[in-house]
């Protein structure tokens, strides 16, 4: 029974293992990465998305509020303007309607002034105190209306006002006479600073801006004010062309000309008035909150992957660990079984000759005995002594005499017939055959053949009547049965008739109890 191949084989796909470990692991780490990256992405456009359409909607909301407030001044300009044309500009006439003029500028916050001039420039009418001596013949909505014979709104840049000092802007009206020549102005002024406060109070960020233009891109009002930024024109000459050519709304992104910032610029043009408002935020300021979940989510996904990374370095590291020990486990199996082959043949094995040892010998004859007893066949043994070894011995030395034995067991072998004949040393100079399925006239020819072939192989032996080496054979042969029940029978029988042969004269084969065969050559 070979060992080794009862034990379990451990498969050794370890390279294989390993291999679909990192590839897993990488594949976990990389989906967690895009999903992130898409998820900072889908929030990014959410948010830029959002971001346009406030900064549109708010543009839209201060434009209606800023029309609202020019439509006003108009509406009372106008008011004003019939009534001069009907009731003249006698000192009574004029009384009535500064009165009237100074109670409907009341009504709004954001109206500084209501003025008429005369077509000289004069002041014929103002709801502020006049200053002596002033002519506004030189203002450019009062050069505009003179060569302009249109009677519409004209929304003028900003100046500074000559009674308040403050910056205002102007919306004017052509006076006409009768004649249809003209007649003056009538002139209604808005703070600017009125728009600016309300401004201020939307919260639009460190960078947020608003501005009011006309569409020919002069700046009405902006927000944060800095009167260096006013003959600037507008913030940017691709929105005012946006708006020449048609738009009435939309989202620009767009680097200031005035500061440089680069911002989300909504805007939302009029569709009664010459101009449009113009809401600002700041690329940073707009993208701040994401900008943080962005630092959130790569530092929770960093983490993430660096403790799914250390664990699952660390499960590839133990499974190479075990497979190592696993190889290493094998190994010691592979080397135990080799030396369980090796106490094998040594337990069986008789080291001198390499011929089956007693042990083995009595095992293999008990394991025949109870074949050829199921059988019903017979069984042969053979007990075989060399003649005079103590005398070989003697005369050679006992490693010559180790050398004769070897020899002998060789010559055995030769002559049997290697499947199912067992030579074995039965103890000293001792040998013994096991013959299964052999009757009695085969095992005589065996031991014939044995005792014939040492004589043939012509060892010296000078203790030896006839010069050489000659063997002494015992042969017991049996059926399993009432007269052989037990395999030491065969052993009995056999040393019985090589004692036989030894006190008849050795060199020669002698058969249980009766046949004994003398031979001389
Ligand atoms: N060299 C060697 N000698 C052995 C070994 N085993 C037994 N002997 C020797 O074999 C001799 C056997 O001697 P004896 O039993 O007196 O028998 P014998 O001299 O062979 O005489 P007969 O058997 O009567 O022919 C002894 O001298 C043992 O020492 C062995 O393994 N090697």
């Amino acid at each position: 029974m070979s060992y080794s191949k009862t034990l379990p084989q451990i498969p050794l796909d370890s390279d294989q293992t390993t291999k679909q470990a990192s590839i897993l692991l990488t594949v976990v780490c990389v989906t967690i990465l895009a999903l992130s990256i898409w998820q900072v992405r889908e929030e990014y456009t959410d948010q830029a998305h959002q971001y346009q359409k406030d900064v549109a909607n708010l543009s839209a909301a201060l434009l209606h509020n800023t029309e609202a407030s020019i439509l006003h001044s108009s509406t009372i300009l106008l008011g004003l303007i019939e009534r001069l044309q009907n009731d003249g500009s006698n000192p009574a006439a004029l009384e009535r309607l500064s009165h009237l003029a100074r109670v409907q500028a009341g009504f709004y916050p954001e109206l500084q002034g209501i003025f008429l001039y005369d077509a000289k420039g004069k002041w014929l009418l103002s709801t502020l105190p006049l200053k002596s001596g002033v002519n506004n013949a030189d203002r450019d909505y009062f050069r505009h209306h003179l060569l302009d014979s249109g009677l519409g709104t004209h929304i003028g840049t900003p100046i500074r006002s000559r009674t308040t000092n403050d910056w205002i802007i102007t919306v004017s009206h052509r006076i006409n006479d009768l004649d249809g020549k003209f007649a003056g102005v009538a002139l209604a002024t808005l703070r600017a600073q009125t728009f600016l406060d309300f401004y201020k109070s939307l919260n639009l960020g460190p960078q947020g801006i608003i501005h009011l233009a006309r569409t020919d891109g002069s700046i009405l009002v902006r927000y944060p004010f800095r009167e260096e930024d006013l003959p600037k024109g507008t913030a940017s000459g691709l929105l005012v062309q946006a708006i020449q050519q048609g738009s009435e709304q939309g989202v620009l992104i767009l680097d200031s000309p005035f500061d440089g910032v680069r911002r989300i610029s909504g805007y939302t043009a009029s569709k009664i008035l010459p101009i449009y408002m113009a809401v600002g935020l700041d690329e940073s300021y707009a993208f701040e909150s994401w900008r943080k979940s962005l630092y959130a989510t790569s530092a929770a996904v960093l983490v993430a992957l660096a403790v799914i990374i250390s664990f699952g370095l660390k499960i590839i590291g133990s499974i190479r660990f075990r497979q190592q020990e696993e190889l290493q486990l094998q190994q010691a199996y592979a080397t135990l079984a080799e030396a369980n082959r090796g106490l094998e043949i040594q337990a069986s094995q008789d080291a001198l000759t390499g011929l089956a040892n007693r042990r083995q010998l009595e095992i293999a004859l008990s394991q025949h005995f109870l074949r050829a007893e199921f059988n019903n066949e017979p069984l042969s043994f053979i007990l075989l002594d060399i003649d005079n070894f103590k005398s070989y011995n003697d005369t050679y030395g006992h490693q010559a005499g180790d050398r004769c034995l070897r020899q002998v067991g060789n010559c055995i072998c030769r002559q049997l017939r290697s499947h199912s004949d067992i030579p074995a040393r039965y103890g000293g100079e001792e040998l013994a055959i096991i013959l299964p399925r052999t009757g009695k006239t085969g095992a005589k020819i065996v031991a014939e053949k044995i005792r014939v072939a040492i004589f043939e192989e012509r060892i010296e032996h000078a203790g030896s009547s006839l010069g050489w080496l000659t063997v002494s054979l015992g042969v017991a042969t049996g059926t399993p049965g009432p007269q052989c029940t037990a395999p030491n029978d065969l052993i009995l029988e056999a040393d019985k008739a090589l004692y036989e042969a030894k006190r008849t004269g050795r060199n020669r084969v002698a058969f249980g109890s009766q046949d004994v065969e003398p031979h001389q050559s």
